[in-house]
């Protein structure tokens, strides 16, 4: 993303620090775990990284804006029908690589059990007789399931990754936010260009608005007219389908490689 932005990135992934000289800024490819830490000390000014990972270091960085990728869930997960409800864990052994997100998060149910701190596979904890049940991050479940493991109990956390500053440095990051924002656009939507017979108009607007208007041009042959407008990347088909059932016709669908909405 950052690339895509237009900000020089390492070459090799084991690069740990870049120098961008075009926009000033020099970045860090630090350990997941870690960059809260940093960006909470005032050592770094900005940092990417999940919700779960900046709630679990306890650091006094701030989220600035959800940057909508790296999506996942954190839950608690046992063996098949051990557990059924949050308050079955009492007094058990939980394994978690997240033990102040555990912590707080159990803190705030009144539960009570005894947190086993782990730096990650944690699914083969139960398996290995350290822990009953485990808290960590689900995604699509594979991982729990080949452990013989399963969810139970409420949502932890919902995560995604996050553009945090250090506190009271709200004003480091417009211009990196902003970009990182275009790149998000550009992957959201495409632009849909259709020819469309003149008298439907209104009804091929009402299927792509766009986000203003659509762009409304004159052909040559009056009785068609051309309409340009984005649309959500996951309604492509549909859209598309009911363009053509109205009577649209050349309907072209391109990606954007920026945008700033
Ligand atoms: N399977 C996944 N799907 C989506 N997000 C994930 C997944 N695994 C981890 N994450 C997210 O990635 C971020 C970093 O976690 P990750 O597990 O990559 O760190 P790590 O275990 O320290 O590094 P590594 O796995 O490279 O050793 C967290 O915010 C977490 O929510
Ligand atoms: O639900 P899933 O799609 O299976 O993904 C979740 C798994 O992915 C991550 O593990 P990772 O590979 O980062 O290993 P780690 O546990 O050592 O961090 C996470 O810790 C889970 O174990
Ligand atoms: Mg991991």
């Amino acid at each position: 993303m950052l690339k895509e932005a237009g900000y020089t990135v390492r070459r090799d992934p084991k690069d740990l620090h870049v120098v961008d000289q075009a926009h000033n800024i020099e970045f860090f490819y630090l350990r997941p775990r870690d960059i809260a830490t940093y960006v909470g000390s005032g050592s770094l000014d900005v940092g990417f990284t999940g919700l779960d990972l900046l709630l679990d270091s306890r650091s006094k960085a701030v989220s600035v804006a959800d940057l909508g990728f790296g999506g996942s869930t954190f839950r608690f997960a046992g063996p098949v029908g051990k557990f059924s409800q949050l308050s079955d864990l009492s007094g058990k052994r939980v394994a978690t690589a997240y033990p102040h997100l555990v912590e707080d998060f159990l803190k705030n149910q009144d539960i009570k059990v005894e947190l086993v701190q782990l730096d990650g596979a944690v699914e083969v904890a139960v398996q290995l007789g350290v822990a009953d049940a485990v808290a960590d991050v689900v995604s699509t479940g594979n991982t729990l399931r080949q452990a013989g493991l399963e969810i139970f109990g409420p949502v932890i956390l919902q995560s995604s990754a996050q553009l945090i500053v250090a506190p009271g440095n709200q004003d480091e990051h417009t211009q990196l936010l902003r970009r990182m924002q275009g790149v998000l656009v550009a992957r959201e939507y495409v632009i849909f260009d259709y020819d469309c017979p003149t008298g439907l108009v209104d009804q091929a607007s009402a299927i792509t608005p766009g986000i203003e208007s659509p762009t409304i041009s004159p052909l040559r042959d009056a009785d068609w007219v051309a309409v340009r407008a984005l649309v959500k990347t996951s309604e492509i088909n549909a859209k598309m389908d009911k363009l053509y059932e109205l009577g649209a016709r050349a309907i072209l669908v391109s990606a954007i490689h920026a945008a700033r909405i």
